[in-house]
């Protein structure tokens, strides 16, 4: 169906020159990290030190490994879930639901797996297979995105996202145009968001963690920290998983290929880029470092956690004694906004807990190389970016009690700083 007439969203990321260049940039990236990260130099920036032939990137094996993955995660997703969360209202006032039980997709992933791997499944050749097994997370991608492109044709208009109705087919492909493309029950987003890609994520560490046992012996501290840190992480995800329903990527974001690739494979294949380094770059570390690494990890974890829980405590019920003492702004919508606790601190505590993090997971890998680093560096780079995205999402809901927010709370994410 075409868009409706009438303003249209600014575009972002550069319109569709920016969203054409991202399209082959984001999978060229995750390429060059995987081969950076398994050859010797593990440069960061320039040239990998071989290129891999199509052998190398297509395997049968491969393909049937990631498509039983997905089967898995979609067969979790449909199992009866212990509560069933509305969503925000849409425009046609109505509420989706969804079901809360990617805490118990990720606890019988493990059984499976443990199962499996007591019955003879060779773990430790999970590592070897990454190449071919991100090129067909690549490829399912874009094909995922094309389908999900034709779905919003045939879409009604109610059904779209505010920013993927340029009529740019390339800008539409890349932010996508229906927000919640679903089958019967079945949501795409809300899926792909937490279960292939996050589960995916830590199984990639944990295969990572068992080679390195095979080839040296045992793991090493440096990546039982990472793995920890990282499981950590997706655990908490998972058990909050109701919290995504108010995220801007389910509200406000279209499902194309930003999100499609980003969630199956970015975050697998990108986000365990410190477990990968760690297995060909072994480094040592010792338990007063470890310690220090720790703590950091705790406090990030600790003001992420808190900030996350405060504002969803406070939305959900505002009378709630966590929250009731604390200090809000009213705003014209009925709702408020807290400007004491963590929400008074910065406007964006919780990205500075997760930015925390992401050094903590950074460090066990020592700084010989720049390659672990990545993840930090584009993260911050996503939350600065994200960030001002929220705040003029945030300007036009709210008006001049957002202005009059940002007058009393100056900073965005990190205080006197940023
Ligand atoms: N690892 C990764 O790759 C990524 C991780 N994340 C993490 O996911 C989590 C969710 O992030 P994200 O969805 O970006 O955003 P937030 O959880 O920060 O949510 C922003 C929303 O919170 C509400 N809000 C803002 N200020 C206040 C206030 N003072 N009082 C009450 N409500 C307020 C507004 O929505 P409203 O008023 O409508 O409620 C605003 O739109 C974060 O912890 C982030 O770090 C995010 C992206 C990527
Ligand atoms: C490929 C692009 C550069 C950008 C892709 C962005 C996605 C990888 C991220 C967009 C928002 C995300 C969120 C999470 C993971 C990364 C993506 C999908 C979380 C699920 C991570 C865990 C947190 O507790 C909640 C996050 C919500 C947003």
């Amino acid at each position: 169906m075409a868009p409706p007439e009438g303003p249209r969203a600014p575009l972002e990321f550069g319109g569709p020159l920016g969203a054409a260049v991202l399209l082959l940039l984001l999978p060229a990236t995750m390429f060059h990290l995987l081969l950076a990260a398994r050859s010797g130099p593990a440069r960061l920036l320039g040239p990998p030190a071989s290129l891999p032939g199509l052998e190398a990137l297509w395997s049968p094996r491969a393909l049937l490994l990631w498509l039983a993955w997905l089967g898995l995660q979609a067969a979790l997703y449909l199992l009866p879930a212990r509560k069933v969360a509305e969503g925000q209202e849409l425009k046609d006032k109505s509420r989706l639901r969804y079901p809360i039980n990617g805490f118990q997709a990720l606890v019988l992933t493990a059984l499976l797996v443990g199962l499996g791997v007591s019955a003879g499944l060779p773990l430790g050749a999970l590592p070897e297979m990454l190449l071919p097994l991100a090129f067909v997370a690549t490829l399912t991608a874009f094909i995922f995105s094309l389908f999900l492109y034709m779905k919003a044709q045939v879409a009604p208009v109610s059904a779209l996202a505010p920013g993927g109705i340029s009529g740019n087919p390339i800008y539409d492909f890349f932010l996508g145009r229906e927000l919640n493309p679903r089958i019967c029950f079945f949501d795409f987003k809300y899926f792909c968001e937490l279960r292939p890609g996050l589960i995916g994520w830590v199984l990639i560490n944990l295969a990572l963690l068992v080679k390195e046992a095979e080839l040296r012996g045992s793991p090493s501290l440096a990546m039982w920290l990472v793995n920890g840190f990282q499981l950590l992480y997706v655990g908490d995800a998972l058990w909050h998983e109701e919290a995504i329903l108010t995220t801007m990527d389910i509200t406000h974001d279209g499902f194309g290929f930003m999100l499609a690739f980003g969630d199956i494979a970015w975050v697998p294949f990108t986000y365990s880029l410190q477990a990968q380094f760690l297995l060909r770059h072994p480094q040592p570390l010792g338990l007063p470092m470890a310690s220090a690494i720790c703590l950091i990890n705790a406090i990030g974890y600790y003001i992420f956690r808190g900030a996350n829980s405060q504002k969803n405590t406070f939305r959900k019920n505002p009378s709630d004694p966590r929250v009731a003492g604390l200090e809000t702004i009213s705003t014209a919508t009925g709702r408020k906004l807290l400007v004491s606790g963590w929400w008074g601190m910065v406007r964006h505590p919780n990205y500075l807990g997760d930015l925390i993090m992401a050094l903590a997971w950074s460090l066990p890998c020592g700084v010989s190389h720049l390659l672990p680093y990545f993840y930090l560096l584009y993260f911050t780079a996503l939350l600065v970016h994200r960030e001002a995205r929220d705040e003029r999402q945030c300007l036009q809901k709210y008006g001049l009690a957002w202005q009059e927010y940002c007058r009393r709370v100056p900073y965005r994410i990190v205080p006197y700083i940023y």
